[in-house]
């Protein structure tokens, strides 16, 4: 048997013998298939020669009516406001406060994957259910919980990172499988036992397949732990270009535990960008979730959740109210817009990102739900949606404006040198920036250099041009005496891990990989376990 090791950690009570051993079982049982859908992704994005379409192999699962995933959950009957974060201490005691009805605590795009924060989130989360969580910040601000908590709901790492402070004979484990087993072991039953469950968020899914195996991980999961089978329930990010095409087959292979599809519109515009590298997008500010592309997937994703039972859930309007009073009445108008198309769309509930947006999403679904906790009566019979329509971006001649090529530029440099240092999610000019944004701002960088796109003032966009206002932000900042010594090192990090990412030939699959290998793995010394 190979020997596992794992990094010390300040948590051993998380880290137990018993717990990596499950992390270990899950990892050892399926860690190979995990590998095999990564290079099956990595095929199918390189060796496509047509347009994607909707699978000819899997029509039958399309065109039978007969089938619909298992009824939601008490607990996940009404999803009307649903707050995202990091389950970092004080954050998660706000989550647990903010009167929303679920909190999806998130290790993905909100959370920098430190082993600090990875380990000490799920310590949170345990001490939540325990009754212990408490904080006090240094300012003696203390925090508690109180009683009528939101549903919790956890978002483990996608399948494309590692965790590589736990190893087996060498190879990291799978970090969705690290966070998810963790998250099981230790709340699993306390959740059943409190009436609720263990409830998941799948994140950045490119296939059905995919689905099968995290299904797969279920059943085997509930086995080993004796959990009656069908308790966990899981919502799947459609957050990718591919997956879209296949949101009948997803819910159809988690079925026993699905509860429903979210549209995750910040990754699928990444997506959109890695996969169709010659279709320029324009600016950020440009593309809204009225634009055709993006309504054509909003839609098809209601009518596909109702058809099968479902809940559909909508996006992040990545707004965060501001101190200041006109921009936070700004604020709250466009959630109270984008919400509203929601709901009228047919969505059973939405995120907010801030717990100053939770009444704001609230009053929206109320004044359409009423008492009703979801709308899944509403079949959205009237939607047709075809390939061509999801693809349909309907950019003429895109050209960009220095704002726009300056505010990408900023926001990757300050994001990448936030998470560095342990943040995965920052507000930056009013705007709620994570890993996914992130990817955003950093493909279309990549996409203007790649195709030569022009600029509204003449000239093309080269990395040459990208290169030099990456170092004119970054002298700025020394400038106004804003970056102390580690600051400055994790900005001088971040600048040429995205020079490195911007001149690659082809689009770099995912930043925050890279930018954990380099930076978040380096100095742990890993130690034999016996548990295993
Ligand atoms: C694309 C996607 O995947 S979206 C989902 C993933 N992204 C996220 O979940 C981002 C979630 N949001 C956040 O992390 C935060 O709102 C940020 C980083 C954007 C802004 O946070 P801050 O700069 O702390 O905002 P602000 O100062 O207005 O916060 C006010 C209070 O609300 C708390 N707060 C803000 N957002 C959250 C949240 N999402 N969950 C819990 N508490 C929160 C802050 O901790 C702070 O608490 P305090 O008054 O007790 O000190
Ligand atoms: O995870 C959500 C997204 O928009 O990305
Ligand atoms: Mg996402």
């Amino acid at each position: 048997m190979e020997t596992v090791t794992v990094a010390p950690s300040a948590y051993d009570d998380i880290l137990t013998p018993e717990a990596i051993a499950f992390v270990v079982a899950l990892d050892r049982e399926f860690g190979a298939r995990r590998v095999q859908l990564l290079e099956r992704r990595r095929r199918r994005r390189t060796a496509r020669t047509t347009e994607l379409d909707f699978l000819e192999s899997t029509r039958d699962i399309r065109t039978d009516d007969t089938w619909s995933v298992a009824p939601p959950a008490d607990d996940l009957s009404d999803r009307r406001v649903e707050i995202t974060g990091p389950p970092e201490r004080k954050m998660t005691v706000n989550a647990l406060n903010s009167g929303a009805k679920v909190w999806m605590a998130d290790f993905e795009d909100a959370t920098a994957p430190t082993w600090d924060n990875v380990v000490s989130g799920q310590r949170n989360l345990r001490d939540a259910l325990d009754g212990t969580l408490d904080f006090t910040a240094p300012d003696g601000r203390e925090y508690r919980i109180g009683t009528d908590l939101p549903t919790i709901m956890v978002r483990p790492r996608g399948w494309h990172l590692p965790e590589c402070h736990v190893r087996i004979g060498g190879r990291a484990v799978s970090a969705s499988l690290f966070d998810f087993g963790l998250y099981l072991f230790h709340c699993g039953r306390k959740q059943i036992d409190r009436g609720s469950g263990p409830y998941f968020y799948l994140p950045k899914l490119e296939s059905h397949l995919e689905a099968r195996l995290w299904n797969d991980v279920f059943v085997y999961a509930q086995n080993l732990l004796g959990i009656p089978r069908g308790t966990i329930r899981a919502t799947v990010l459609i957050e990718t270009i591919t997956a879209a095409f296949e949101m009948e087959e997803i819910l159809y292979e988690l079925r026993e535990h699905s509860a429903g599809l979210n549209a995750g519109r910040w990754d699928y515009l990444f997506s959109m960008i890695k996969n169709r590298p010659d279709v320029v997008l324009p600016e950020r500010s440009q593309i809204t979730m009225t634009a055709p592309f993006m309504r054509a997937y909003t839609e098809l994703l209601v009518k596909t959740c109702h058809q099968r039972g479902a809940h559909a859930i909508g996006g992040m309007a990545a707004v965060v109210p501001s101190r200041d009073p006109v921009a936070a009445k700004r604020a709250l108008n466009q959630v109270r817009q984008d919400k509203r198309r929601e709901v009228g769309d047919g969505f059973d509930g939405s995120w907010v990102a801030h717990p100053g947006l939770v009444e704001t999403c609230r009053e929206v679904f109320d004044q359409w739900l009423g008492f009703e906790p979801h709308q899944i009566v509403r079949k959205r019979d009237d939607v047709r949606v075809t390939a061509k329509e999801l693809l349909d971006i309907h950019t003429s001649a895109v050209t960009v404006s220095e704002v726009a090529l300056r505010t990408n530029v900023s926001v990757a440099l300050r994001y990448v040198a936030a998470w560095l240092g342990g943040r995965g999610a920052v507000a930056l000019g009013g705007l709620m920036e994570d890993a996914a944004t992130a990817e955003i701002c950093r493909t279309q960088l990549w996409q203007w250099i790649s195709t030569g796109t022009p600029t509204d003032y003449g000239v093309p966009v080269t990395a040459g041009l990208v290169v030099r206002m990456l170092r004119e932000e970054l002298d700025v900042l020394a400038e106004t005496g804003a970056l102390d010594e580690d600051s400055a090192r994790r900005f001088g990090q971040a600048r040429t891990l995205l020079t490195v990412l911007l001149s690659e030939r082809t689009c770099p699959e995912f930043l925050t990989l890279p930018a954990y290998l380099r930076h978040l793995t380096a100095g742990a010394t890993l130690q034999p376990v016996a548990a295993a």
